[in-house]
């Protein structure tokens, strides 16, 4: 089956990534525990895998478009198909948010007050060692370590009120004098029990063996009054076992774009880990950002992230990379994982939603009533394609999409070297580790995605949890879910009234063409007017803030291009209006640039933490206009490109 699972998706395989040197694989974090891999559904240092074509394959010199932008295996969508009208959930999370700002019956509560369960230490085999020494940990989930980062007169640098509400925290206890130093780790949170996860993962494609919380530790999950669990985390708080030999700190640079960019997620709509605050510990943190032998100071920092799981892909793939004897984990995890964040498939039963639960694949039956982890796999593979695919629609480029940075809950994890699109470039990565074979960047996502589903499936199948069928139904399920998701975001930014492959197709090569800046475009894009009667050297006003330094020819072709998009938009019968406050509700004025974190990060390393709070208040309303906050939504300045602005390594 593996070979004919790997047949099939290099029938897809348009690129091939080039193998990556142990070098390249986490600059000074290689694992020295490397396990044997978990067994792979494609080779681990597989070069094929399957490609989305959704973007031009090289911006710098366009090609004539193959004649269908997407594989004919996909089937269409419009905006009118099922998927489109129930599941684009970018308004129903955005809803949820609008409810949550209103407050309605909010529960405030002391810290020492929360409702806090420890489900995980207590359902889950753990490490009966405590220390922190680095080793194997073998036959465990986790291990109980306590924050150990020193601290010297800890700083509140940012926090969110909208976390605080997830988890019923009054608001008010952020002004407490010891709030500080409880959230650096210095005081124990009263009801915590904390402890460091154990996982693995494949990094840049080859099994890296145990990764496990180097330098994040749990502090339990707390019950809200809607009986929501959220897993609270300090990132950056002290070593443990999983710490390989760096140092379990996090720096100020890197927990502002973590802290930033997961709140700016959210209120973009798109599923992430959030961030209840971010102290300043006092003390320094040497980095060697560019690995050149010239580590800095910085100032050390610690992110309390909030999830309802930081469960990865690679929390199973340890288990069954370390055979027999710990296949049982595999399934004990994945009990627990369905019972506590996949209750519906537990309570699943044969007579509900029937159309959802049976498929077909290869010319037989599905049936995933009759096996929970087929029906979990599948939900996690349709959650991952969701994700990516409003990934695409905001431009951004995650960076570093190894199998443990991939939540089994489908939230964006581990914010590290990302970036959102400035000019579209499809081959764009933020990452300098990723540059010489670009596996992780913006337009490899989507095939990274099903990459790291086929290594989550082969975990699973070794535990003998999921057969054949049901693992390739789970790939054909994230194929569909993704371009499903991916046509819709796309049709709506562009306020069409159907799905238009070629439109968009030309559009996305224009783009790459000219640099086009992603974000500023299609917020532009929605004051061209449906009126076919404008003269032709108007046509490309409204969008001329973008279309810099463009010649002769690539006018001729823009303004070809806004014909057909200005005809489609005729027919269509939407008025001006109405597309335009559609168009806006998805295309974002404001988005995390790098720059504009840059920025805050230089003011915060000087003390002024003005900057992290005002930037982390203009990104909680995206698809507002904000009038007087138009710089935020301004193009990079020319020192936005000096190196650790724009790109990033993987270790920060
Ligand atoms: N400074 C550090 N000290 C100890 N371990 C680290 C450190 N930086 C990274 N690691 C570990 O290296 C592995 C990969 O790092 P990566 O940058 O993906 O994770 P991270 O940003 O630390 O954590 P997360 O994925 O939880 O956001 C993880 O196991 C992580 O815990």
């Amino acid at each position: 089956m593996l070979s004919q699972l790997s047949a099939s998706l290099s029938h897809y395989s348009l690129s091939s990534f080039p193998s990556l040197t142990a070098l390249f694989l986490r600059g000074p974090l290689l694992s020295p525990f490397p396990s044997k891999p978990p067994p792979s559904l494609l080779s681990s240092t597989s070069k094929s895998i399957r490609k989305f074509r959704l973007y031009p394959s090289n911006p710098h010199k366009p090609q004539p478009r193959p004649s269908s932008l997407v594989s004919n295996s996909y089937r269409e969508v419009s905006m009118d198909s099922p998927s489109m009208n129930t599941d684009l959930s970018v308004e129903s999370v955005t809803d949820d948010l609008k409810k949550q700002s209103l407050g309605e019956g909010r529960v405030k509560l002391n810290l020492e007050d929360l409702t806090w369960d420890h489900s995980f230490v207590r359902e889950l085999p753990g490490d009966p060692r405590t220390d922190t020494m680095p080793r194997e940990v073998l036959h465990a989930c986790y291990t109980k370590v306590s924050p150990s980062a020193e601290v010297e007169n800890p700083q509140l640098v940012a926090w969110s009120d909208s976390v605080a509400e997830l988890l019923d925290l009054d608001p008010k206890e952020f002004e407490r004098p010891d709030f500080p130093l409880i959230f650096s780790g210095a005081s124990p949170l009263v009801g915590g029990m904390p402890y460091a996860q154990c996982y693995g993962g494949h990094q840049f494609g080859m099994w890296a063996g145990q990764l496990g919380d180097g330098r994040a530790i749990t502090l339990g999950e707390i019950l809200n009054s809607k009986s929501e669990r959220w897993e609270l985390q300090l990132k950056g708080a002290g070593k443990t076992p999983y710490s390989r030999f760096a140092d379990g700190l996090a720096v100020l640079r890197s927990s502002i774009r973590e802290f930033l960019c997961s709140e700016s997620m959210q209120s973009l709509g798109i599923p992430t880990t959030r961030a209840l605050c971010l102290v300043m510990t006092g003390k320094y943190v040497s980095r060697d950002m560019f690995y050149d032998g010239n580590p800095k100071d910085e100032p050390g920092a610690i992110v309390c992230r909030v999830a309802q799981s930081f469960l990865r892909f690679g929390s199973y793939q340890i288990h069954a990379s370390r055979g027999k004897e710990d296949l049982d984990i595999v399934r004990t995890l994945a009990d627990y994982t369905i019972k506590h964040h996949f209750p519906h498939i537990e309570n699943m039963s044969k007579s509900e939603s029937l159309s959802f639960n049976i498929g077909e694949v290869d010319g037989s039956v599905v049936d995933l009533t009759s096996n929970k982890y087929a029906a979990w796999i599948v939900e996690v593979a349709e959650r991952t394609a969701s994700l990516v695919a409003r990934w695409q629609g905001v431009g951004f480029t995650h960076g570093v999409l190894n199998t443990d940075n991939m939540s089994v809950l489908g939230l964006t994890i581990d914010y590290g070297p990302f970036g959102f699109l400035d000019a579209f470039d499809p081959s764009y990565t933020p990452n300098t580790t990723d540059l010489p074979g670009r596996r992780y960047c913006f337009a490899n996502q989507p095939d990274i995605g099903l990459w790291n589903i086929a290594q989550f499936a082969s975990t699973l199948s070794a535990a003998q949890l999921i057969n054949d069928k049901e693992t390739n139904y789970a790939m054909e399920r994230y194929g569909t879910k993704f371009m499903d998701e991916y046509q819709a975001i796309m049709t709506r930014k562009l306020g069409l009234p159907k799905y238009n492959k070629q439109l968009i197709s030309k559009l996305l090569n224009n783009m790459a063409v000219d640099k086009v800046d992603y974000t500023n475009f299609f917020r532009l894009l929605s004051n061209i007017k449906a009126d076919p009667s404008i003269p032709e050297d108007e046509l490309l006003i409204p969008l001329k803030a973008v279309l810099l330094d463009i010649g002769k020819e690539r006018k001729e072709a823009w303004t070809s291009w806004v014909q057909t998009y200005i005809q489609e938009l005729c027919a269509s019968g939407i008025s001006n209006e109405d597309r335009k406050a559609s168009m806006n509700s998805v295309n974002p004025k404001y988005i995390l640039r790098n720059y504009l974190c840059q920025s805050a990060i230089d003011a915060a390393e000087q003390g002024d933490f003005g900057e992290v709070r005002r930037l982390l208040k203009v990104m909680q309303r995206p698809y507002d206009e904000q009038p007087g906050l138009q710089k935020y939504a301004r193009l990079p300045p020319a020192w936005a490109y000096r190196p650790g602005v724009c790109m990033l390594s993987c270790s920060s």
